[in-house]
């Protein structure tokens, strides 16, 4: 069977083979597989010398101290960590996000607000962006943290963090950004933009699942609690033992995506206007989320009078989803693109089409001729 072309890169990337190879040389005897916790002998060195490459290789990207970062299992596991830890044994104490946060910062606050944590659930602009003075009116006395994300994982749409992060540092409120999406897609510069807490995976950056990284910032010094207690790993904030193979991996995907930012930027935009030119004849289509706030390897569109169900069923070529991975199983319409102000009509005419490393002109070709084709057959079956 052939296989689709892959135009999900926003649930998942593939690993990249030169990530995959240096990942090998961490798991077996003739390799290095100990425990970087070792102290007593040279496997254990070895392996921890080999997390403190990596470490430094994921902090480069966002322009850290290495001393910054904590390895996580995921995005989910930061997020979590930054938004628990922030509020852990706080009484009466309040905070922010928004209501189209990825569900590992939603459903974070959502627990946080049953245990009685204040939350105020900001609704963003039709564009998908959270403004500065949104935040502002939102604060209280007793906030004490802002979660938000850089970049929408359903939309591409990228949030004015720096701005934000100015007003919050001044106030002494602490600031936590998911960048799982943002990272290797855009620059990122923890010394320009001031944020506390940032929450990084390695799957979607050509790096493996099951590993991810919180920025945890020093200067100002940010204390959080840990969520994970055992053997004081990673300076007490997440214990249990490292993962090395995953770690570096990770690391080395960091590398990659920082060495070739531009170049993958420059890319994505060229396959992203191909994209959009081949699809020039149809009409009813819209864009969801912000025009020029965006990376340019996620679109998200709404076609209309066709429902995205019955494109999906005739698009069996393209791996495509509507909306993101996790939701997919569900047949409700993306809170996200309810949150942006879509009807629920709307909402469930949109698909996401994510590309990245691996796409070719002659994949985004191929896409874009299958989508008219399928989107005029639908139409005329009306
Ligand atoms: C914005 C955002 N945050 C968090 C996550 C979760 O990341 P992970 O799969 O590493 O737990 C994802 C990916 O699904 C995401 O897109
Ligand atoms: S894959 Fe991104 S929402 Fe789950």
């Amino acid at each position: 069977m052939k296989k689709p072309v892959y135009m999900d890169y926003a649930a998942t990337t593939p690993v990249d083979p030169a990530v995959a190879d240096e990942m090998m040389k961490y798991l077996t005897l003739d390799g290095v597989f100990g425990n970087p916790a070792s102290r007593t002998h040279a496997y254990g060195w070895q392996a921890e010398a080999a997390v403190e490459a990596a470490r430094k290789q994921v902090a480069g990207l966002i322009h850290a101290d290495p001393r910054e970062i904590v390895w996580t299992s995921g995005a989910t596991e930061s997020d979590n960590l930054a938004i628990k830890g922030a509020v852990a044994g706080r009484q009466g104490v309040h905070i922010i996000t928004s209501k189209i946060e990825h569900k590992a910062v939603v459903d974070t606050c959502k627990w946080l607000e049953h245990q009685g944590t204040d939350v105020t659930w900001l609704d963003p602009a039709a564009d998908g962006t959270i403004s500065c003075e949104q935040v502002l009116d939102a604060l209280q006395e007793n906030t004490v943290l802002v979660s938000l994300m850089l970049v929408n994982n359903e939309l591409g749409t990228i949030n004015d963090i720096a701005a934000i992060g100015a007003e919050l540092r001044q106030r002494g409120v602490l600031f936590h950004v998911d960048a799982a999406q943002a990272g290797g897609k855009m620059a990122i510069d923890v010394g320009s933009m001031p944020v506390d807490l940032l929450a990084l995976s390695g799957h979607k950056v050509y790096g493996p699942k099951g590993v991810g990284a919180l920025y945890v910032r020093r200067s100002p010094d940010v204390q959080i609690e840990a969520q994970i207690h055992g053997g004081g790993h990673e300076r007490g904030m997440r214990s249990g033992t490292l993962p090395t193979h995953q770690i570096v991996g990770m690391g080395k995907a960091f590398s990659l995506a920082q060495s070739g930012l531009e170049e993958e930027i420059v890319k994505l935009e060229a396959l992203r206007k191909s994209f959009l030119a081949g699809l020039q004849s149809l009409d009813g289509v819209s864009l969801n989320g912000s025009e020029s706030n965006r990376v340019p390897g996620i679109v998200n569109l709404s076609f209309d009078g066709v429902d995205a169900e019955s494109l999906m069923l005739g698009l069996r070529d393209l791996a495509v989803s509507s909306g993101s991975a996790c939701a997919s199983a569900t047949v409700e319409p993306s809170y996200v693109l309810r949150g942006i102000g879509l009807s629920d009509e709307q909402a469930h005419r949109a698909l996401r089409f994510s590309f990245g490393r691996f796409t070719t002109e002659e994949d985004v070709a191929f896409a874009s001729s299958q989508i008219v084709d399928v989107v005029s057959r639908l139409r005329a079956v009306r």
